[in-house]
């Protein structure tokens, strides 16, 4: 796993514009129009309604969606009482992870305030403007006091994240890590690092969930808590031990479970060695643990480990849970956090990780195999069915503890927010997704002995996509499997250079040479191009020994292009086959042709580039509404390209006369209905929602899918193919995991339409 260095997090703050968050306005504001809503005159009548029912912010303000993330720098990670300013990195940290994984603004609020009156009086002060305040890095014992008192007296949900956060993801991975060693919760010898605000917390949600509290032995900075000493604060006290124990050295022996909560390098390979048979140790100071990966698992191969980073497996950080508790608590409109809530959230986390890990998961990682185990005891961060798993778990806890203010009814409905939430809608991938699984179908894979590939076909595979067929070495894939990790078991290998299937090669060419004398291929030639990939892959689809293919985008002399026109051929009625992406934008969904294939389009390129873009569309399940764009509006230019784009949409209408298509038109004109209705009201288009554009060129529609992808402003499922007699897909080997199993999943479906209606869509 990529290491972080002191330049690179610099660099990462400094660039751009610094710091992490920005504010963006989420309503409209180009007019006075608009300006006059935003603020005086208008904004005066939301004001009076909220006097009148203070619950009407929820109604008229952002308040039900932000949270504040208040800290006075005392116990910023394990670095200490560093102040408040030196701890705004990481609360505006908090504040990223708090909308990408969970859609909530937040604003970070570094209060200089040591004393927990005066502390509390400002934060009590600031609470109006929020619907929940997570607490953060706020030493003990301080932070106790400061919690119970603010939760008592603000009317929103207010939690320290260091205590409870903490407490619940380390619970859910203590709950998980017992399972994987066989113990009993109720048994186990606890040691406890660190006596402060993270640490107390842990331990009585831990006693709370079964740990013996006589079985738990607390170190502070000096030792371990024991009856002999005087210098204990109340929350001490409650674990001081009677046993003989000063060290922790002492303390460590025997005991079955470490839980660090202190300062980095504290504990040594000694001192794991003396704890009893498959020991459990969550190292979690930050950003260093108590002892180093490498040293803790070198020293016991039985050891369970865990620590708060990212870099190394079984990270357990509170990142798995704040975003999703606050989540939970504000939809259900939660006045506090409750132990109901947070038990609910242990459980939903626990339970995730027993689930199987689906491919964008493991893709995210630059995993194949993620699974229940002594190295996955938690669910990843970036898994995105936290939200949809733990907010419903926190909001029910809410409602079934009766402190839920708006309690949710519809619950499929809720699901649906919160994936939406994240943005771009991931319906369509989903649901392409579901369908494969329901009907996989046998995919080659031409490029299988490039890491990518191998780990995207065994992605497919383990989810149900395809029955991937690997073209390569047997040995060479094996070695390669071996290398990244991957269990390719199950999964056909066909060497083509020495087949299993003897007459496999002459048969293929056979069929080959038949289907193409009379353009000059002679029996030889085609046994040759049988020892390239893609035509041997393409002839196992074209025979039916296949139903599909991704093809490599780069093959010895012919381009894979033209193999295929060769080798599969284009559908009836077409003279050119294409490409389109998909992308998934905040927008909503927009599909582009011709992306790869088409370089410098005539009238009949065209005009097959839109007919086929119209019939995939429509086979994704979408109302085309297409806009043919150029740089002139209906006309307006003669030249010889925005006139080849004109043309081509005369025709269109003529062949598809209730088809919503209109142009040529520039790019704004079709994504913007307001100006175009109001520029061109006689377009087809008229009041419609544009999804599909048709570029007159490849250049152009190549830069504009590159350049949304490179922006952020876009996610991709593509090149998808269109045109060819059989599904043959094209990827470069370097594309992304992910990207070549959306692909494979798409191949799916293409192979089941033609199944289900032949290959002449216009039908
Ligand atoms: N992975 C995760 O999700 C999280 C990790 N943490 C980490 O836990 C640590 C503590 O945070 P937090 O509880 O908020 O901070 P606090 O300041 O409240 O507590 C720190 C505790 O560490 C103890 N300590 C310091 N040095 C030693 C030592 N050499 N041996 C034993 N104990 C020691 C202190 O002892 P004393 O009481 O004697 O001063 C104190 O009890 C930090 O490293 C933080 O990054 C915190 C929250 C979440
Ligand atoms: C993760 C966290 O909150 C901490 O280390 O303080
Ligand atoms: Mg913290």
């Amino acid at each position: 796993m990529s290491k972080v260095t002191k330049e690179m997090a610099l660099e990462y703050h400094r660039e751009g514009k610094p710091g992490k968050i920005e504010v963006v306005p989420t309503v409209p504001y180009s007019s006075q129009q608009d300006l006059a809503l935003a603020y005086s005159p208008g904004v005066a009548y939301p004001c009076l309604e909220i006097e009148q029912r203070p619950q009407d912010a929820y109604e008229y303000t952002n308040k039900g969606n932000l949270v504040a993330v208040i800290s006075n720098g005392t116990a910023v990670l394990g670095l200490g009482d560093i102040g408040a300013l030196a701890g705004k990195p990481v609360m505006e940290g908090k504040a990223l992870l708090f909308k990408i994984f969970a859609g909530l603004d937040c604003f970070d609020i570094e209060v200089n305030e040591k004393d927990p009156e005066k502390f509390i009086q400002i934060v009590k002060a600031l609470s109006p403007t929020f619907g929940g305040i997570n607490l953060e890095d706020i030493k003990a014992p301080e932070c106790f006091e400061i919690e119970r008192r603010l939760k008592e007296e603000c009317d929103i949900p207010v939690m320290h994240d260091d205590q409870h956060g903490t407490a619940i993801i380390s619970a859910a991975g203590l709950l998980n890590a017992l399972e994987i060693q066989g113990k009993k919760i109720e048994d186990v010898k606890l040691v406890v690092n660190g006596a402060g605000a993270a640490a107390v917390s842990c331990t009585k949600l831990y006693i709370a969930l079964g740990v013996n509290p006589a079985n738990v032995v607390m170190c502070d900075s000096k030792g371990v808590i024991n009856s002999k000493r005087t210098d204990l604060n109340s929350q001490k006290k409650e674990f001081a031990t009677t046993r003989d124990l000063d060290t922790l050295a002492e303390a460590m022996k025997g005991a079955d479970v470490f839980l660090g909560l202190s300062v980095k390098d504290v504990v040594t390979p000694d001192m794991l060695l003396s704890m009893a048979d498959k020991p459990i140790v969550f190292a979690l100071a930050n950003p260093d643990p108590e002892i180093a990966y490498d040293l803790a698992v070198k020293s016991r191969p039985d050891l369970i480990f865990a620590t708060g980073r990212s870099d190394y497996p079984n990270q357990i950080n509170n990142v798995l849970g704040f975003p999703y508790i606050f989540r939970g608590a504000l939809d259900s409109g939660a006045t506090v956090i409750n132990e109901a809530m947070k038990l609910a959230a242990v459980k939903a986390i626990a339970a995730l990780a027993k689930e199987a890990v689906p491919s964008v998961v493991n893709a995210a990682y630059g995993m194949s195999d993620l699974h229940f185990g002594r190295d996955y005891i938690l669910p990843k961060p970036l898994d995105p069915r936290l939200i949809t798993t733990v907010a419903p778990a926190v909001a029910r806890g809410a409602m079934e503890s009766g402190v839920a203010k708006r309690p949710i009814t519809d619950w499929e409905a809720y699901n649906e927010k919160l994936r939406q939430l994240m943005g771009y809608d991931n319906k369509l991938m989903r649901r392409f997704t579901e369908e494969a699984q329901r009907n996989p179908k046998r995919v080659v894979f031409g490029e299988a002995n490039t890491d990518n590939m191998l780990r995207a076909a065994v992605t497919a595979y383990q989810d149900g996509i395809c029955i991937p067929v690997l073209l390569g070495n047997e040995e060479m894939i094996e070695k390669r499997a071996a290398r990244l990790g991957l269990n390719i078991e199950g999964i056909q290998i066909v060497n083509l250079r020495h087949d299993r299937e003897a007459d496999r090669r002459s048969r293929f060419a056979m069929s080959l040479a038949e289907k193409r004398k009379r353009d000059g291929m002679t029996y030889p030639e085609a046994l040759e191009m049988m020892f390239d990939r893609n035509y041997f892959g393409m002839m196992m689809v074209e025979s039916g020994e296949a139903d599909a293919m991704l093809a490599g985008t780069y093959s010895g002399s012919h381009s894979p292009a033209e193999i295929a026109r060769e080798v599969v051929g284009i559908r009836p009625t077409y003279n050119h086959f294409a490409t389109m992406h998909i992308l998934r934008t905040k927008r909503g969904v927009y599909f582009l042709a011709d992306t790869m294939i088409n370089h410098d389009n005539d009238e009949e390129t065209l005009l097959d580039i839109a007919r086929l873009a119209r019939n995939s569309v429509e086979y994704f399940a979408h109302e085309p509404v297409m806009a043919m764009v150029s740089y002139s509006n209906f006309g307006s230019n003669k030249e010889k390209e925005p006139q080849v784009v004109h043309k081509v949409v005369e025709k269109m209408h003529e062949l598809y006369p209730d088809l919503p298509i209109d142009g040529e038109m520039q790019v704004h004109y079709a994504l913007n209905k307001k100006v175009r209705d109001a520029n061109f009201p006689f377009s087809r288009l008229n009041g419609k929602d544009v999804n599909t554009l048709i570029f007159p060129n490849l250049s152009a529609a190549n830069t504009a899918y590159k350049m949304m992808l490179e922006m952020g402003l876009a996610e991709a499922i593509g090149p998808i193919q269109m045109g060819l007699n059989k599904p043959v897909h094209f990827i470069n080997v370097d594309a992304a995991v992910r990207d070549i199993v959306n692909l494979a999943t798409v191949a799916v479906l293409d192979a089941a339409v033609l199944e289900k209606i032949g290959n002449d869509h216009d039908k």
